[in-house]
């Protein structure tokens, strides 16, 4: 289903002439992967999705230089509708789903963006093969659902468009940890049916599990970026990120990167760092 790569190549984001939320983001999506990209409150990460999903317009925001391209084609500068139906749909952060709507009508209502009619109903027994709840839940009211059940239909109503990107943005952010890990079972398998995956995360754990490259966005620029593994064994990304203490040393202790650097201990997986 992917249908190439998606690239991001030096984006710089504002918001009006205050705010500078992103500066020369480059970043990418190779067909078929799931790429992370993790990092603070504010760091960037929701005006990254934007840019590529064409919202920014919605929230006063703008491409300054910069652009998005998907198997070759410029994405930047294209209305919503147009970059849903290139293939690229964004799940946004807090589970906008319709609340007053009943299920099956949310699901109908993210079909409607889709490239043609023919394969709706591929797409809504895939969803529901996926989430076998909404099946059961499909007469409910959207609002009705639980935090995880309503994250679940909104995967769901972004799938019903046939991504062959699917844009996430912090999926299980608020949610209890065993609905967490049901959501992430579900990008995986979503993933292996063929959609690349962009996902949002504050959960960094949960996020370097599931891809295979990740970018760490700080004040708006990509501080790092590596393969998840190399980044989850890397000290200051388990430091910030993942709330754990670094490996202990030869010694058993701590030493920090400074010592570390003065030790000369320079076989440790490090942040490969971009100078710009
Ligand atoms: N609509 C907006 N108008 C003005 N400034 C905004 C707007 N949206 C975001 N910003 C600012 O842009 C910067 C980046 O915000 P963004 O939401 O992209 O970060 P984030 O990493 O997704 O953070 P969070 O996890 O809190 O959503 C922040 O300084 C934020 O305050």
């Amino acid at each position: 289903m992917a249908s190439g790569n998606l690239e991001v190549r030096d984006l710089s984001v504002s918001y009006g002439r205050a705010v500078r939320a992103l500066r020369g983001v480059s970043l990418d999506v190779p067909a078929g992967s799931v790429t992370a990209v993790l990092g603070a409150n504010g760091a960037g990460k929701t005006s990254l999705l934007r840019a590529i999903s064409g919202t920014l317009p919605f929230h006063r925001g703008g491409v300054d230089a910069g652009g998005v391209r998907l198997g070759g084609r410029a994405l930047t500068g294209l209305r919503p509708a147009a970059v849903v139906r290139t293939g690229v749909v964004q799940v946004p952060e807090g589970r906008r789903v319709f609340g007053r709507l009943t299920v099956e009508e949310n699901l109908k209502a993210g079909a409607l963006g889709a490239r043609g009619r023919a394969g709706t109903a591929e797409a809504r027994a895939r969803v529901l093969d996926l989430f076998p709840v909404l099946a059961e839940r499909a007469r409910q009211r959207a609002g009705l659902l639980s935090g995880g059940e309503q994250q679940m239909l909104a995967i769901g109503r972004a799938l019903m468009a046939r991504p062959s990107v699917l844009l996430l943005d912090e999926p299980t952010l608020g949610l209890a940890p065993l609905v967490a890990a049901r959501i992430g079972a579900t990008v995986a398998e979503i993933n292996r049916q063929g959609t690349s995956v962009l996902l949002v995360e504050q959960n960094a754990a949960l996020a370097l599990e599931l891809a295979s490259t990740a970018y760490v966005l700080e004040v708006g620029e990509v501080a790092a970026r590596g393969a998840s593994a190399d980044l989850a064994a890397g000290d200051e990304l388990r430091r910030r990120y993942l709330g754990a203490a670094a490996p202990p040393t030869e010694r058993g202790e701590d030493t920090g990167d400074a010592a570390d650097a003065a030790a000369g201990r320079g076989d440790r997986p490090t942040l490969a760092r971009w100078t710009g």
